[in-house]
């Protein structure tokens, strides 16, 4: 065959088999953790999570009215969002193929289609010299349009036969007008504008051609708009269409993990400041409140992020410490805006997707679920790196400010007018993550000494994967490691 079939990805009625019953502390409560505690549950182990923040899920992190989050540098926000309203600060997509849909079916948590492309979402390029927005439609129809135009003269004048025999230029020239809607040869191949480019009014009833918006601007014009930079984004294996979310908020993830799991078995507020591998048990010490406390357990499953694993004390070796700090750290920021009315959906004909810019605030996503209903939130900024950096040195009111007063020159005066109240998150400010996500140097020493054991010390986490930035990441890295933790028990 020339294409290999398709291995669907481990299924999540992943089970080690057995029961031999050792004990497990699980140091951090977010989904890597969450799920080794889950897996080596199911096969009788007794285990342990130790969390330091005042709830499960780590970056799985989903705001509703009433949550107050205080972050490193002491600004404290109480999110007044409406009752139903919500708002995923971290993780709030999910593509078809990751082990993350396993989870959500095993668990029994519903999912609904997100939105991740639009065709009547916005592109926003201020500096390119666009003035007004543009649909993703007519920047396609556009794009497409004169690129095949290009191409089909290139062919058609000889151009490209040292590549193409006859017939592959006739193929060629079929594919593209139709991709590209382009005329034919009489017409020079030229891209005048079609309908894809959609209408100021739409057809209607009788002779009602509607307005279509007419004829593109100059080719030149167009490639200088840059528009074009976006459309790959949905090409990507990991972002195309269809993708998922929860219904209800991603965080219904870890509450169905941390329920499956036992509460009982789920220690808030516990800080873990020490490992200490004593040969036949690993010891944990940890600070919930004023209080210190220890805990012994057969194994230790290590789910911190690697820069903050790298600063709890350990006798696990300096190798261990040099290889956890080397892992370089994103940042990243978002924010919520909960409007009063869905005046995208009303008066822009907007369902769900993403508007692309060029701004600080990079995207802007409206919501996939709810349609018509009174209120909703939209995603008033999602950056990365320096962008998110400089929206997390402000205070909240500031990020707000900046990020409404950008989103104004696309949407116009109702994304301030309706907007009721916001909340924004900034990774890099957040304590005990202290960033978005890593960027592992697969292959080097280090990274691969962290995917053994530290003697009794198993490492897991999205980035223990090659899917970092993605709960799949964090699945399959718990799902690993207690694999390997349970062989060795089952061994010995
Ligand atoms: C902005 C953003 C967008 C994202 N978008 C997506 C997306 O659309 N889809 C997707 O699938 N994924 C997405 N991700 C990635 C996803 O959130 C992560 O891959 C996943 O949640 C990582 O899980 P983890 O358990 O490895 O790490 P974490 O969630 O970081 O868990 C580590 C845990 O350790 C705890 N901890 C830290 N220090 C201590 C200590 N001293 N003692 C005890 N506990 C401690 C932390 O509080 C935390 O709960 C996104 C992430 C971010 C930040
Ligand atoms: N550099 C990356 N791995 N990007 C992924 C960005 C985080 C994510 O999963 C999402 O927003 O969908």
């Amino acid at each position: 065959a020339v294409t290999p079939a398709f291995r669907p990805p481990e299924r999540s009625d992943f089970t080690l088999t057995g029961r031999p019953g050792a004990s497990v502390v699980i140091l951090g409560g977010g989904i890597a953790g969450l799920t080794a505690a889950y897996e080596l549950g199911k096969a009788g182990y007794r285990c342990t999570i130790l969390e330091a923040r005042h709830r499960v899920g780590g970056r799985n992190l989903t705001i509703r009215g009433g949550d107050v989050e205080t972050d490193l540098d002491g600004r404290t926000q109480r999110a007044g969002f409406s009752d139903g309203v919500y708002f995923n600060a971290g993780p709030g997509r999910i593509a078809q193929w990751m082990v993350t849909m396993d989870y959500c079916r095993e668990l029994g948590v519903p999912v609904e289609v997100f939105t991740n492309q639009n065709a009547d979402a916005w592109i926003y390029n201020e500096s390119a010299g666009m003035t007004e927005p543009v649909r993703y439609r007519t920047a396609k129809a556009d794009v497409y349009g004169y690129v095949s135009e290009l191409l089909a003269k290139a062919t058609d004048q000889g151009a490209l036969d040292a590549q193409l025999t006859a017939e592959d230029r006739t193929r060629l020239l079929a594919f593209l007008q139709s991709f590209g809607a382009i005329g034919g040869r009489t017409n020079g191949w030229a891209y005048t504008g079609t309908s894809r480019r959609g209408f100021a009014a739409y057809p209607g009833a009788g002779n009602d051609v509607g307005s279509p918006l007419g004829a593109p601007p100059a080719l030149s014009d167009v490639f200088a708009s840059n528009v074009g930079r976006y459309f790959s984004f949905e090409f990507g294996y990991d972002q195309a269409m269809l993708m998922f979310q929860p219904v209800g908020g991603m965080d219904q993830i870890p509450r169905a993990l941390a329920k499956a799991v036992g509460t009982h078995r789920i220690r808030l507020d516990a800080e873990v400041t020490g490992v200490t591998d004593r040969g036949g048990a690993v010891e944990v010490t940890y600070r919930q409140g004023s209080r210190q406390a220890q805990l012994t357990a057969d194994y230790c499953v290590a789910t911190l992020p690697p820069h903050l694993m790298a600063r709890v004390p350990h006798n696990l070796g300096t190798a261990v410490t040099a290889a956890l700090a080397d892992f370089p750290v994103t940042a990243a920021g978002k924010i919520g805006l909960e409007y009063r009315s869905r005046w995208w959906e009303t008066d822009q004909r907007i369902y769900g997707g993403i508007t692309e810019t060029d701004l600080d605030l990079s995207h802007i996503w409206y919501p996939s679920h709810g349609f018509h209903g009174k209120r909703g939130l939209v995603v008033g900024y999602y950056n990365t790196g320096a962008n998110a950096r400089a929206y997390s040195g402000l205070t909240p009111e500031q990020r707000r400010e900046r990020a409404v007063a950008q989103g104004v020159k696309i949407h116009g005066d109702k994304y301030r007018s309706e907007l009721v109240t916001s909340y924004s998150h900034a990774w890099d400010r957040t304590r005990y993550i202290e960033g978005a996500w890593t960027s592992p140097r697969y292959g080097t020493a280090g990274y691969n000494l962290l995917l053994q054991p530290a003697g009794r010390v198993y490492f897991a986490g999205d980035w223990l994967s090659h899917e970092v930035a993605w709960q799949h990441g964090a699945f399959v890295a718990a799902r690993s490691a207690v694999s390997s933790l349970h062989q060795r028990v089952m061994a010995g």
